[in-house]
């Protein structure tokens, strides 16, 4: 079976593989498949024990995956896909599921209890076809199976498996290991498909997509069938996600049904290489998808973590997507999350509710706990202490940091449940603490990427002015007078032309929001044909430098204001790259310096639209026909928190707003600038590019 008679039905449809697997990837890319790459946003915390069979939990999440993108893609890239592929492999070994190694101890832990044993490893699919119909409304036909793979390891010494452990290769791998690299070493033999274990079951996928395309008029060259998945059965609906309700999309399962033409018995789902296709419209197999998602423990991320990574490195996937005619792009509203995640609380028959039911709920209800945790934790230095000293006790810490013991005890151990930290027995059971990876990454002071300087505004800044959210959601209003006991018309006059204190903290903020992001902005489009580059608002220059960085041939102009101009260079003392220069100014008061492209790197967030409208009017003056503007935001998409959270930032700061990218392109449409693309990053924020048309 060969998945070339299958390719030519798929050429010319737009095929999404909506995983961040460089195996999967491969797999496809290497059959001739032609896609795009769209990762997933899906979290993989579905309750494990809500599934009878380990496989049915990785269909089910291969089948979140899929239906993610398949959603997101319409309002989030402006077009429908054709097919979207969704995958999820585990480990399973005495009865346990293994996924991914949160770390060293934990691969450590997985590889030891595969050691000289047989084991499975199951990848579950889903297949979505998406049947965009003439209203816009999408109908989704759902398509899921599994393989099985058994494989044996042999039996491996302590050297053995640290040595392998700190090759590295096992962390981003279920189980621990990669069979088609140095993991191969560990394995004795293997049953079944081998790509299966390496993270996708090519030759069943090629069959399903046999049946689905060549061996029967299938519901997919017709109008798809909306089959209404019952209730009734003994197992809740099979889709736990609603359509967006203007989309008003009904999933609906393959009428065509692979069991029915599969003349071989089918094996049992133990036996080795077994695989099924499951149809979700006959008898789905497991209960309806609830959002549980797990507590800390030892050797799983909890949601703290997770949370708190999600708002540290929002992931949005790398795609380019021309924006239609503003005018005729509508978005379809989109679903509220609670719809996009259905939590069907499990009453028990004497009605007391299980803790887990209520895990979103107190997630949400305790973030700002863990937000103020890792605030106070940043201010008392602990991460840079631990950096230099890991492995002191609470006491040794409060000592250091001149604090309470008993205060600093309960503060580690919160970062310890939130990831920040890691701790480890020391002497009579005393916990020893240590940075955690994402402390060494992003809160040393020090880090290349430190979020230290944001942290510090998030503390001394936004968390006094979202202690006012509500008097800001009644009146519209920033709540800086509230806040600090002072109106303010102009944010930035009144931010920059306050104490030195003040005004460094601030610059820290964007410059550590910058540098964290630069890169990915820099790099989002190819800017060879511009020569000068004018950033507006540039602050640091950390944009700038990345731009010069990555562009050879362009030099960039940093025009901000003169009291940030005055104290750029104290973020770059030793910076020599004479393509960066700084003109300080006032973009809404001054001449704007001439350029091939105007740079706006959050920036238009901070204003009402009138105020951009007057900033985009003065660029459109200066820009001659041929030139661009770059504007670099967190664009509105209905979906992550992310986006949502900083709007209502904006509320309380400033006078400003996000927006999603349409708007950004209809505004730039009414100053004589098209040809908008946008591209979303695996960063913080996202860019557009908009040329000056006439
Ligand atoms: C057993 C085994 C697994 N893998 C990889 O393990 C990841 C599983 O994780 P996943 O959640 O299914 O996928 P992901 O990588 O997180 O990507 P995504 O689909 O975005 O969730 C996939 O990568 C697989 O190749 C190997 O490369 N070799 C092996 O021998």
């Amino acid at each position: 079976m060969v998945l070339r008679p299958v390719i030519s039905k798929l050429l010319g449809k737009l095929v999404v593989l909506a995983s961040s697997s460089p195996r999967r990837l491969e797999i496809l890319h290497n059959a001739g498949l032609r896609f795009e790459v769209v990762p997933s946003w899906f979290k993989e915390t579905l309750d494990k024990g809500l599934f009878k069979a380990p496989y049915e939990y990785a269909v089910e999440t291969a089948k979140q995956k899929a239906l993610e993108v398949a959603r997101r893609m319409p309002f989030k890239h402006l077009k429908t896909p054709d097919i979207v592929i969704g995958a999820d492999t585990i480990v399973t070994v005495d009865g346990k599921i293994l996924e991914k190694p949160v770390d060293k101890d934990d691969a450590y832990r997985m590889l030891s209890s595969l050691s000289g044993k047989e084991h499975s490893v199951f990848t579950g699919v889903a297949i979505i076809l998406c049947h965009e119909k003439e209203n816009e409304e999408v109908d989704y036909q759902l398509i899921d199976f599994y393989e099985e793979t058994k494989v044996k390891f042999a039996d491996l010494s302590e050297d053995m498996l640290w040595e392998y452990i700190n090759s590295g290769e096992p962390m981003d791998k279920a189980g621990g290991y990669g069979i088609q690299a140095l993991g191969g070493m560990l394995v004795e033999y293997v049953h079944g498909d081998f790509l299966n274990v390496v993270g996708f079951p090519l030759n069943h996928f090629c069959k399903q997509l046999d049946l689905i395309y060549n061996q029967s008029t299938s519901s997919t060259d017709q109008e798809c069938p909306s089959v209404h998945v019952s209730n009734s059965s003994s197992h809740a609906t099979s889709t736990s996600t609603q359509p967006p309700p203007k989309m008003s999309t009904q999933f609906s399962h393959s009428t065509s049904s692979s069991t029915k033409r599969n003349s071989e018995p089918k094996p049992r789902p133990n036996s080795p290489s077994a695989s099924q296709t499951h149809h979700t419209n006959d008898s789905p197999s497991f209960s309806p998808v609830h959002k549980v998602m797990k507590k800390n423990s030892n050797s799983e991320v909890g949601e703290g973590s997770w949370m708190l990574v999600n708002s540290l490195s929002k992931r949005i996937e790398i795609q380019s997507a021309e924006l239609q005619d503003p005018e005729k792009a509508t978005l379809p509203s989109t679903p509220s999350r609670g719809q996009a995640i259905e939590l069907n609380v499990t009453e028990h028959e004497d009605g007391e509710l299980k803790k887990e039911d209520l895990e979103q709920i107190t997630e949400l209800m305790d973030g700002f706990k863990a937000s103020k945790a890792l605030f106070t934790a940043s201010e008392l230095c602990i991460f840079d202490l631990l950096q230099s000293r890991p492995g002191l006790d609470a006491a040794q810490v409060a000592k250091e940091i001149k604090a309470s013991v008993k205060g600093t005890e309960r503060l580690l151990e919160a970062c310890v449940s939130l990831g920040l930290l890691k701790s480890k027995d020391g002497m009579h059971h005393n916990p020893l603490y240590e940075n955690a990876d994402l402390a060494v990454r992003f809160l040393r002071s020090d880090a290349p990427f430190s979020l230290r300087g944001y942290i510090q505004h998030c503390n001394s800044t936004v968390w006094p002015l979202f202690s006012h959210l509500e008097s800001a959601v009644r009146e519209g209003t920033n709540q800086r007078e509230r806040a600090f006991g002072k109106k303010s018309d102009d944010v930035f006059q009144d931010t920059y032309y306050n104490s030195q204190e003040v005004k460094l903290r601030f610059m820290k903020a964007m410059h550590s929001i910058a540098k964290v992001t630069g890169k990915a902005v820099a790099t989002a489009f190819d800017l060879s044909n511009f020569k000068t580059a004018c950033d507006l608002g540039g602050c640091t220059g950390a944009l700038a430098y990345e731009l010069t960085k990555a562009h050879p041939g362009l030099s960039v102009t940093v025009f901000d204001l003169p009291a940030v101009v005055e104290m750029s260079e104290h973020f770059y003392p030793q910076q020599k790259d004479n393509r960066v220069s700084f003109v300080a100014g006032d973009f809404f008061q001054d001449e704007l310096p001439k350029a091939d492209l105007y740079i706006l790197a959050r920036v238009l967030h901070d204003w009402p639209d009138e105020k951009v409208h007057i900033l985009l009017t003065e660029i459109a003056d200066a820009a001659a026909p041929g030139c661009a503007v770059l504007i670099a935001e967190t664009m509105l998409d209905g979906q992550t928190p992310y986006s949502a959270l900083q709007s209502l930032n904006m509320l309380v700061q400033t006078e400003g707003r996000e927006r999603t990218a349409s708007k950004y392109a209809e505004m730039l449409r009414k100053h004589r600038f098209g040809k908008t693309h946008v591209v979303h990053t695996k960063n913080f924020l996202d860019a557009v590019i908009s040329i000056k048309i006439s």
